[in-house]
Order: C-alpha cells, then sequence, then structure tokens
C-alpha cells in the first residue's frame, strides 16, 4: 500500500510547543485539502509523532488521546478518512524504540498495513523525521520549513517545501 508517512507539530499543525489543548491546536493553511489530494491519488495516511510531552510530565497520555480524537473527528468532517496515528510518549532519554529517529512508529504501522517502501512518502519539519524514514527505507522525503532548523535535510530531503500547502506538486 503507498503510504505517506507524516509529522504531526510543524507539518499538520504550527508547532506551538508541546502541544496538547484542542485551543492551541492550530491546522496549517492547506492541509485538509492537501490530505483529500492525497487520499484522491489512493495514499493511505500515517501520522508518527514523538510525543515526549508525556514523558516529560507536561500532559498526560488521556490529554494526547483527547486532543488526537479531536483532530480525525476534524479530518472526518473535512472528508479525510483513511488516517491514522502512532505515537511515542517517551522522553529521549527513556532511550525507546519508537521516538524519531528511530523507526518503532514506522514498524508498528508495518504490522496493521502492507506498506509498499517505494511508493511511500515522509513529511517532516525536523531533521528526526527524515532520518527515521531514511533508516526504515522510505528514500522520498520531504522537509517542511518550520521554526525548527533541519540543516543535515536541508540537503538529504528529496524535496524542501514551505508548507505543506504545495504536496500536490511534489507527490503524484
Ligand atoms: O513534530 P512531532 O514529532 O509531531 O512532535 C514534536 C513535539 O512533540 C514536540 O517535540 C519537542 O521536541 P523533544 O521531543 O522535546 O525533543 C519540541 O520540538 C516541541 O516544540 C514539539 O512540540
Ligand atoms: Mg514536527
Ligand atoms: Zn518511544
Amino acid at each position: 500500500m503507498k503510504t505517506v508517512f507524516l509529522d504531526r507539530d510543524g507539518v499538520i499543525n504550527k508547532d506551538n510547543g508541546y502541544v496538547f489543548e484542542i485551543d492551541n491546536f492550530e491546522f496549517i493553511d492547506g492541509v485538509f485539502d492537501s490530505f483529500r489530494y492525497l487520499q484522491r491519488k489512493g495514499y493511505n495516511l500515517i501520522i508518527v509523532t514523538n510525543q515526549s510531552g508525556i514523558g516529560r510530565g507536561r500532559y498526560t497520555l488521556e490529554d494526547f488521546n483527547i486532543l488526537n480524537n479531536w483532530m480525525l473527528q476534524e479530518f472526518q468532517k473535512k472528508g479525510v478518512t483513511n488516517i491514522d496515528v502512532f505515537f511515542c510518549p517517551h522522553k529521549p532519554e527513556d532511550n525507546c524504540k519508537c521516538r524519531k529517529p528511530n523507526t518503532g512508529m514506522f514498524e508498528a504501522a508495518s504490522l496493521k498495513y502492507k506498506i509498499d517502501n517505494n511508493s511511500s512518502w515522509m513529511i517532516g519539519d525536523k531533521d528526526i523525521d527524515i532520518e527515521a524514514a531514511l533508516n526504515f527505507g522510505i528514500k522520498n522525503t520531504i522537509l517542511v520549513k518550520s521554526i525548527h532548523k533541519a540543516e543535515n535535510s536541508e540537503n538529504s530531503a528529496k524535496f524542501v517545501i514551505p508548507s505543506i500547502k504545495t504536496i500536490s506538486n511534489y507527490i503524484k
């Protein structure tokens, strides 16, 4: 199955820093049109997001689930239905297998869906997003510019774009 893996904070919503409240979740302009476009092209959409705010005690797993369910309902209302979410709740010092740039979330997704790496993509705003995709064997990578510096990916990503809004120019 051709899949677009997506980072959340900085790609789908503005990365206001450990976002966990609905009121602080600002969808990035154009994200619904872009997701409907990818859906029309037959891509499965899988969000892979580091949520270290849980492990850091900044918010709870329940907080994350409430926000996540609300986000999925918003996508549903806009006609985006084939979307799934995998997250890592750990702190960096937990040395888990799922925090990007590790590939645990991608592997968990590949147990649930038959993913064809060659026709799949990764869209992220940090170096660790692009590194995780490459570590998993996905070569089609797109760096979205955000508040975060991503020097390595500026050179290693297949495309570097200002926002997800223009994704239809790159993923056919
Ligand atoms: O971009 P994704 O993976 O969807 O989620 C990133 C967030 O969990 C947070 O990740 C943190 O990094 P640390 O996890 O503290 O290194 C910071 O960069 C926050 O600004 C950011 O909101
Ligand atoms: Mg991000
Ligand atoms: Zn983890």
